[in-house]
């Protein structure tokens, strides 16, 4: 990593730090902050990140839980890839790259969690139904939804599956970009997040 001030313990690594594949979506900064914070990690997690995509849970929770264990989930060979040079950029060694789609490939991962975040999967139903048979009791899920559709879908699962303690946030965050001679504020994209715990 050729940032200066690398490494700090902090989360919420800037997005630009992070190698990127064009078209392939990454969480952004601040809500990734928000996504990280409803898993609560402990340093010995462990973590199913299902839907990776350019790694940055993986490596901000990898980073955060050196006695843990991540599981990444991607089911692009070659976003799978992009997930590996991310973690080796930032010396993250406890990341698994299950290179498969949800939820079939979940069978056969050794790991069994105590926390699963879920990004991807049209249907978010099915792939947190089996997440959910595999997740540790008081074990965390934390889904994110963009879309009404996917916070109706979320929401039903999550009262299907009597998941506790249920939270749900709603992110608005703007950050200051230059526009020509101005400097204006443009939105993160909002994007529900949900978390909650398996209690029984
Ligand atoms: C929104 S992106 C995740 C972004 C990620 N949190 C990050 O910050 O880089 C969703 C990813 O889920 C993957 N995906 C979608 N459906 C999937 C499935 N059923 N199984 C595994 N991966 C899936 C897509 O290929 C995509 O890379």
């Amino acid at each position: 990593m050729s940032s200066p001030l690398w490494p700090y313990v902090t989360p919420g690594i800037p997005d630009d730090l992070f190698e990127r594949l064009p078209g392939i979506p990454m969480s952004q900064r601040e809500v990734r902050l928000l996504l990280v914070s409803h898993l609560r990690l402990c340093s010995d997690s462990i973590l199913w990140d299902i839907g990776a995509g350019t790694g940055t849970i993986p490596v901000e929770a990898g980073l955060l839980c050196p006695k843990g264990r991540i599981v990444a989930i991607e089911r692009d060979e070659e976003v799978a890839s992009l997930i590996r040079r991310n973690c080796d950029r930032f010396g993250v060694k406890n990341v698994e790259i299950v290179e498969g789609s949800a939820p079939e490939c979940l069978e056969n991962i050794q790991h069994r969690p105590n926390r699963v975040c879920l990004e991807g999967g049209r249907s978010i139903k099915t792939i947190l139904k089996a997440a959910w048979e595999h997740l540790d009791l008081q074990g965390r899920v934390v889904v994110t939804a963009s879309s009404l559709e996917g916070l109706y879908a979320a929401s039903e699962s999550f009262s299907e599956l009597q998941v506790r303690n249920i939270e749900v946030v709603q992110s608005a965050m703007n950050r200051l970009e230059k526009r020509g001679m101005n400097q204006t504020f443009a939105s993160v994209d909002p994007i529900f997040v949900l978390s909650g715990e398996k209690l029984e």
